[in-house]
């Protein structure tokens, strides 16, 4: 057997002696910077300017937008916003959940040439940014990972644009890696599992459902292409497989329609609040679609939701938590970046 010294071992790997640091960039989809109107109308006039997320005509969308949305929108999206702030770091709970789990992923690989840092698609710390500030760092390679369980064109796919759109204009680029999406990854699926069965045993009573809602998308956008419902569906497919139950104890709805045009069916507030009259009043819904919890799952699911269960004659609706940046993420996201950075370290 050979004894190479730690260089060689190093070229024998593949690895330059001279290479720089790798950088790991978390994503996420952004949030506004407070609660305000100005604040709200800017990040909602950012993100739904996106043309991955609003396939209409630019011509026909922008007046509707800048003018009847962007004028109401922010005060029904505003108030949302307020019920679920996180008061004590005036900040959205997304960004407080994307900052840590990037704070406990540094912390949590092994200390090396290795460093985290973690952007908005929308807003800021914006991707350019954050790129820009690893690379000042001594990164020459660096690795996306975009926090979204299940793949969209409307969010992973709009990440990895910005990505090439910063690169378009530097100069010199690092070596770029996006990691794939993590639908029915075993840690995901073990992560969403502990989190149904911690929760459920801290419930004085069983409820008589648990249901999985999803971010909703245009059915149409699913007929040009994209997977995200099949991805959806691998989630669920591994979910239910790990807790031992079928389709018709643990159903999957789709939630968060926008505009006139069909979305993917089934409608979440449609199907629940139908339950109370088939006797089924207490519920707990996950949504494992959303790696952190946001404004889609605390308000519309954990309140509005919630409201129009009780007023249909539901009598308790509990949320499961999303896996946040607890230590079943922190794990999740570990693994993800050993195998996406292979090579590399
Ligand atoms: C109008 C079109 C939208 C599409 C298509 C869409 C897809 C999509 N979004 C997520 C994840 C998140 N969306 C969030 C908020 C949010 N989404 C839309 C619209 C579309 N999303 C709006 C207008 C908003 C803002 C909130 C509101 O005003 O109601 C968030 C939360 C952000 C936060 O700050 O908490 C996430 C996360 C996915 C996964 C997805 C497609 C699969
Ligand atoms: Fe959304
Ligand atoms: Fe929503």
């Amino acid at each position: 057997m050979t004894h190479l010294s730690p260089s060689l071992e190093r070229m024998a790997a593949g690895r330059s002696h001279a290479a720089g640091r790798v950088g790991v960039l978390l994503v996420n989809l952004g949030t506004p910077e407070s609660t305000g109107y100005g604040d709200i109308r800017r990040y909602l006039s950012e993100f739904l300017s996106d043309r991955r997320v609003i396939e209409v005509n630019p011509w026909l969308w922008q007046p509707l937008l800048q003018g009847v949305i962007l004028t109401t929108r922010p005060f029904r999206s505003g108030a949302a916003y307020r019920r679920i702030w996180n008061a004590a770091a005036d900040e959205s709970p997304l960004r407080t959940h994307t900052r840590a789990q990037a704070g406990l992923l540094g912390q949590a690989l092994p200390p090396d040439d290795l460093l985290v840092d973690w952007a908005m698609r929308y807003g800021r710390p914006s991707i350019a940014d954050r790129l820009a500030a690893l690379q000042d760092q001594g990164c020459d390679r660096i690795l996306v990972v975009p926090l979204y369980p299940q793949y969209s064109a409307t969010t992973t796919a709009t990440v990895n644009d910005e990505v090439f759109r910063a690169l378009m204009r530097m100069r010199r680029q690092p070596a770029i890696r996006i990691a794939p999406s993590f639908p029915d990854h075993p840690l995901y699926i073990e992560g969403l599992a502990r989190s149904v069965e911690t929760t459920l045993a801290g419930l004085p009573r069983a409820p008589d459902l648990l249901l999985a809602s999803f971010h909703g998308l245009p059915r149409r956008y699913v007929k040009a292409g994209d997977p995200y419902p099949a991805e959806c569906n691998r989630t669920m497919r591994a979910l239910r497989h790990r807790l031992g139950l079928g389709p018709r104890d643990f159903p999957m709805t789709y939630q968060s329609r926008f505009g006139r045009e069909r979305w993917l069916e089934p409608y979440t507030d449609e199907r629940v609040t139908a339950l109370p009259r088939r006797g089924i009043r207490r519920i707990a819904v996950i949504t494992p679609g959303f790696l952190s919890d946001c404004i889609e799952t605390l308000d519309e699911i954990g309140h509005e939701l919630r409201e129009e269960f009780l007023a249909a004659g539901g009598e308790a609706l509990t949320l499961i938590p999303c896996l946040n940046s607890g230590s079943d993420a922190i794990a999740l996201l570990r693994a993800l970046v050993e195998q996406e950075s292979s090579g590399w370290r």
